[in-house]
Parts: structure tokens; C-alpha cells; sequence
């Protein structure tokens, strides 16, 4: 049985087909084009003309008022008289007057865009020439945009977490796994005065971390551990132990054995919350997507709720339940109590 499409897809005409490469091609370097040059930023606190956007964004006005107006033509711009504005959308999502601005998600997009010219050979090769995490090395700039994106959509995340993971007022000590940007354990320990937090992750992913942890005003309750989590020994007797979007990035035998390791550190009675999008079949346009980008960005691949059952199991984790987010795009959690 053949899965029903969620995208649109050309009808077979050759125009057609060329249009379904050409347009989402336009439409996704305008947008990233506008966050670079921070068009929406700048129209955040109003419309304004094309020779004032440009003035502002130090950009021609030819340029500004030819990249402007395809933004009116596909719904992230209107014009008001002589004026372009944010459409509510664009305030919503790329502006710091929205609830979570996902500008560092154009910016790694940027970032995103040479490795997919090069998507061909991963798929030839089945994995990248270099990981992510290789280059991160090289260049710490592409750390630092990963880490951004990272917390913009930790911002987006945090809600459903909090409202889903119980903490009780006997648990104390949190350990976030691959915690990067360090938005979740503040989240946390600000919601739950109690609570202190570990976060364990690569050097790469931390430039940011103390500076964001210290603004909060929580350096004395959130440490951070550079390490690998394959191997990094964190210690135990922790209440709460967080694995948020990381085991995708880990192989099947990699991600038992990390398992392990946490089961080993939990308390009796301890929780672990994985956030991760499980590979149901057939996946959804979304989850197969993701799937091609970890092909060539890491060479992993996200796993069945079979296997996390399996490793969970044989881990010696009792109750394990399952959640999926609203949007399904957000992904899901296994909560799991030992
Ligand atoms: N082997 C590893 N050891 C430590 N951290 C890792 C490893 N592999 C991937 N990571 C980190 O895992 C994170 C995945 S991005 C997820 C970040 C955060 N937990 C969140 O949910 O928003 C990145 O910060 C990576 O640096």
C-alpha cells in the first residue's frame, strides 16, 4: 500500500515539475535572505518604505524593494500604501516581538545550504564526507548558529515540557544530556526552586552556555560538564535525567549503552524524558525529511519506539510512556521511570 503524500506534488507536466524545484528554492533563500540582512527585525516596530528599509539595512533599494515584493508575493510581507509590514506570521515567527523568534533557524539554514548542494554524494556515499560535529570543529562559528537555532526551538519546546514532565518536590538533581544552549535546565530550575542542574554536552555546543546561565542568574545551580556522553563520566543519584533530541544523533548499540549509563545514575524511582521523532512508518513528510538531513549532516538516523522499548527494557526501566506533541512536527517524548 503506497503512502498518501502530505506535500503537493507537480502533476507531471514538465513546467510544472520545474516550478515545484524552481519556486520552494526562491521562496527559501528569500526568506533566509531576510533574516540575514534583518528585513523582518527591522520592520518590527512598523512598515516602513523601501528607501527607508534600506537606509536601515545599509542594502540598495533596488535590491530591498526586488526582494520585498516577492516577500508580499508568497504572504511574509503586505504592502501598506507605499509601505512593506510584517504580516502577522512573519511578526509572529521571525521577530523579537513574537513569543520565539526562529531567526537563527534562517541563519543555520544559511549555514545548511552549501551541505545540500552536496546532498547527492551523501546519498551515493549513505553518510557525509564530514560530520556536523567535525566541522563544528573547524569553524566554531557553525557551533554557535547551531546552538542559536537549537535554543530558538528549545523556546517553542519549553512550554509543552513543562506542562508534561512531572517533578515532584523531592527531586533535586537534574541531568540534561546534550544540553547545548542550556535553555531546558533554566527553564527547570527557574519553574522548580529546588532543583539543580548538570548539563553534560561537546565543547563546540557550549561557547554561549555559561554567559545565557549566568543572565538567568543561575551559575550556582547549573553546572556545565564538557564531555562526550559515550564515554563522559557524570556521576550519579540524580532525580531527572533529560536526553532531548540527542539520541538521533547516536547509533542503535550507542544509544543502549548511554541508556545504561542513565539508568545506572538515576535514584530509585528516577525519571528519564527522551524528546526525539520516532521513525513510524510510513514517516510523514516532515520525519522523512529529517531523516535525509541527518544523512548528510551526521550520517545517523532517528529509531523506532520499538527500539527505545528495547533499550529502555533491557536498561531495567519499568513504566514507559509515550506522548506525541501538538504539532506532530514538534516530535514526541518517552517519559521512563525506573
Ligand atoms: N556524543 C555526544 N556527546 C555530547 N553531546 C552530544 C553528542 N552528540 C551530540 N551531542 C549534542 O547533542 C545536542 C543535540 S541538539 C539538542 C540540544 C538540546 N538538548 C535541545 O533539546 O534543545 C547538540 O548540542 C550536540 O552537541
Amino acid at each position: 500500500m503506497s503512502a498518501k503524500p502530505d506535500v503537493c506534488l507537480p502533476s507531471g507536466d514538465a513546467e510544472l515539475a520545474m516550478l515545484d524545484v524552481y519556486m520552494p528554492m526562491m521562496k527559501s533563500a528569500a526568506i533566509v535572505s531576510a533574516g540575514q540582512l534583518g528585513l523582518f527585525e527591522a520592520l518590527a516596530a512598523g512598515p516602513l518604505a523601501a528607501g527607508e528599509l534600506a537606509g536601515q539595512l545599509q542594502a540598495s533599494a533596488r535590491g530591498i524593494a526586488t526582494l520585498a515584493d516577492f516577500l508580499v508575493a508568497i504572504g511574509y510581507l503586505e504592502r501598506q500604501g507605499e509601505a512593506y509590514a510584517n504580516t502577522a506570521l512573519t511578526q509572529r515567527w521571525f521577530t523579537s516581538r513574537g513569543a520565539v523568534d526562529y531567526t537563527p533557524g534562517l541563519l543555520w539554514t544559511a549555514e545548511a545550504w552549501p551541505m545540500l548542494g552536496e546532498l547527492a554524494g551523501a546519498v551515493r556515499r549513505g553518510g557525509p564526507q564530514t560530520t556536523l560535529w567535525q566541522a563544528m570543529q573547524a569553524r566554531p562559528q557553525l557551533g554557535e548558529r547551531f546552538s542559536a537555532y537549537m535554543g530558538a526551538f528549545a523556546r517553542d519546546l519549553g512550554p509543552d515540557l513543562l506542562a508534561r514532565v512531572p517533578v515532584g518536590d523531592e527531586q533535586r538533581r537534574l541531568l540534561d544530556l546534550g544540553g547545548s544552549h542550556g535553555l531546558h535546565s533554566i527553564r527547570f530550575c527557574e519553574r522548580y526552586p529546588q532543583l539543580s542542574a548538570q548539563i553534560v554536552d561537546l565543547p563546540s555546543a557550549l561557547s554561549e552556555t555559561p554567559a545565557t546561565i549566568a543572565a538567568h542568574g543561575l551559575a550556582e545551580r547549573i553546572a556545565l560538564t564538557p564531555g562526550d556522553v559515550l564515554e563522559f563520566d557524570w556521576g550519579q543519584g540524580f532525580d531527572l535525567v533529560f536526553y532531548l533530541s540527542v539520541a538521533h544523533n547516536q547509533g542503535a548499540d550507542d544509544n543502549r549503552h548511554v541508556i545504561r549509563r542513565i539508568r545506572d545514575s538515576l535514584k530509585p524511582g528516577g525519571l528519564l524524558v527522551i524528546h526525539e521523532y520516532l521513525d513510524d512508518q510510513p514517516p510523514g513528510a516532515y520525519h522523512a525529511a529529517f531523516k535525509l538531513t541527518l544523512l548528510y549532516e551526521t550520517g545517523t538516523q532517528i529509531h523506532r519506539e520499538a527500539d527505545y522499548r528495547d533499550w529502555l527494557g533491557e536498561a531495567g526501566f519499568a513504566a514507559i510512556e509515550r506522548i506525541d506533541l501538538d504539532p506532530r512536527e514538534k516530535g514526541s517524548l518517552l517519559l521512563a521511570r525506573c
